[in-house]
C-alpha cells in the first residue's frame, strides 16, 4: 500500500505539487504521466523521501516516511542520474550495493540475464553507453527485492529491443509488487494511467 494525503512542493515561488493525493491499495502498475517539467520527479522524490513535500504525509505499507526510515529497505528507485561508481565494474558495483542491503536477490538475477546485462558484468560502468547503464541501474534497484518499485522514466534512451524486455519485466514485478513508473508520453504498456497537470494529479486512486 502507498497513500499520498495532501501533498504540497514549492520550488522558490511556484507550487509544482498541489494538494496531491494518491492511494494505492493493491499491487499492480502505474504510471505517472505528464508533460516535461509537470512535476513527475518531484513526485516519485518525495514518494522515496529524497524530497521532503512542505506539506503533507506520504505512507509506504503503512510507515510514515517523515517517523520511521526502515521503508527503505522495502523500495527500489530508478532515477534519471546514474548512481552506480564509474570507475567499478557492472558486477562489482552490484556486489557492494547487494552486501550494503544484505541482499542479492533472485528478481535482479533473473532481470539481469532477461535483459543481458551478464555480458557486461566485467566492463566498467564508465564505458557503459546510456542504455547499457541505464539497465545496470534498474538491476540494483531490485537488489534488494524490494515490494514498491519507483522508476522515473524507465523507457526512455533504450532501444526497441529494451523497452520491450523492460515492459515485460514491470509486468511481471507488478504480480506481486507496486510499481509506479512515470513517462512524458503515453505508456504502450497495460496499466493504471494517473495524469499530473498543472501540479495536480487526477484520480489518484487505486484498489
Ligand atoms: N531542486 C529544484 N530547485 C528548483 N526548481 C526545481 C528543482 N527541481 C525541480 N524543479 C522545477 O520543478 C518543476 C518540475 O520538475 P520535475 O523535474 O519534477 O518535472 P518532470 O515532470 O519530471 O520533467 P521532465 O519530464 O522534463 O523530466 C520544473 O519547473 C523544475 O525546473
Amino acid at each position: 500500500m502507498i497513500e499520498l494525503e495532501d501533498v504540497w512542493k514549492r520550488f522558490k515561488k511556484e507550487w509544482i505539487l498541489k494538494s496531491v493525493n494518491l492511494r494505492l491499495n493493491g499491487n499492480g502498475l502505474f504510471a505517472i504521466l505528464g508533460e516535461n517539467g509537470s512535476g513527475k520527479t518531484t513526485l516519485l522524490k518525495i514518494m522515496c523521501g529524497l524530497i521532503k513535500p512542505n506539506r503533507g504525509r506520504v505512507r509506504i505499507l503503512g510507515i510514515d516516511l517523515r517517523k520511521d526510515k526502515s521503508y527503505k529497505r522495502y523500495i527500489g528507485v530508478l532515477l534519471h542520474e546514474n548512481v552506480l561508481y564509474e570507475e567499478l565494474t557492472v558486477e562489482e558495483n552490484l556486489k557492494f550495493y547487494a552486501k550494503a542491503y544484505g541482499c542479492y536477490s533472485e528478481i535482479a538475477r533473473n532481470m539481469s540475464k532477461r535483459l543481458g546485462l551478464d555480458k557486461y558484468m566485467s566492463a566498467k560502468v564508465k564505458d557503459l553507453s546510456f542504455g547499457w547503464k541505464k539497465r545496470a541501474n534498474l538491476v540494483r534497484a531490485l537488489l534488494n527485492d524490494p515490494k514498491v518499485v519507483l522508476l522515473d522514466e524507465p523507457f526512455s534512451g533504450l532501444d526497441e529491443s529494451a523497452r520491450i524486455d523492460v515492459c515485460e519485466i514491470l509486468k511481471e514485478l507488478s504480480k506481486d509488487r507496486i510499481v509506479i513508473f512515470t513517462t512524458p508520453v503515453s505508456p504502450e504498456i497495460d496499466c493504471k494511467v494517473f495524469r499530473l497537470e498543472k501540479g495536480v494529479l487526477h484520480a489518484g486512486i487505486a484498489d
